[in-house]
């Protein structure tokens, strides 16, 4: 019988401090196995990080940019937290595994997909006008 590892519990280090790098090590990994795993992740930072130079170069208010950015990639991280989860729960078809990633991504597809209206709405009049276009 296999032994099972218990899991790391960097929250209850006597040392805060030390419990607090942990866990932001911990967030960290996630953060490379997402880059490494999924590719919708990297062109939605690469897609952030064009938005953000826009933004710079056009004098835009980086408030609203920034908070676009942060729920797309935030939602993307929870989606592939959750897809990696149903996989653990449910390696074979189930309906409720499906309905539970095709949820998930229903939710990054509407909030991706209103956030690049609102990043259309927010820098093309002024990149129109930089252009010299209108
Ligand atoms: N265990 C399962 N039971 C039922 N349907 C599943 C299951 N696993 C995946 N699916 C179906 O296959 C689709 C694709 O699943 P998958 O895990 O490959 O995610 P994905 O959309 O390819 O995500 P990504 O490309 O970000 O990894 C899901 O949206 C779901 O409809």
């Amino acid at each position: 019988m296999p032994t099972l590892t218990p899991p790391p519990k960097p929250g209850s280090d006597p040392l805060p401090l030390r419990g607090l790098r942990a866990s932001f090590a911990y967030a960290w990994a996630g953060v490379q196995l997402a880059w490494k795993s999924q590719r919708n992740f990297r062109l939605e930072v690469y897609i952030g990080a064009i938005a953000l130079g826009l933004a710079v170069w056009l004098q835009v208010s980086l408030v609203p940019v920034l908070l676009l950015i942060a729920l797309v990639l935030g939602l993307e991280l929870l989606n592939t937290a959750l897809e990696a989860l149903v996989d653990l729960v449910s390696p074979n078809y189930h309906p409720l595994a499906k309905a539970a990633k095709d949820v998930a991504a229903a939710s990054v597809l509407i909030v991706s997909g209103i956030a690049a209206l609102i990043g259309v709405l927010l820098l093309a009049p002024p990149l129109v006008s930089r252009l010299g276009l209108w």
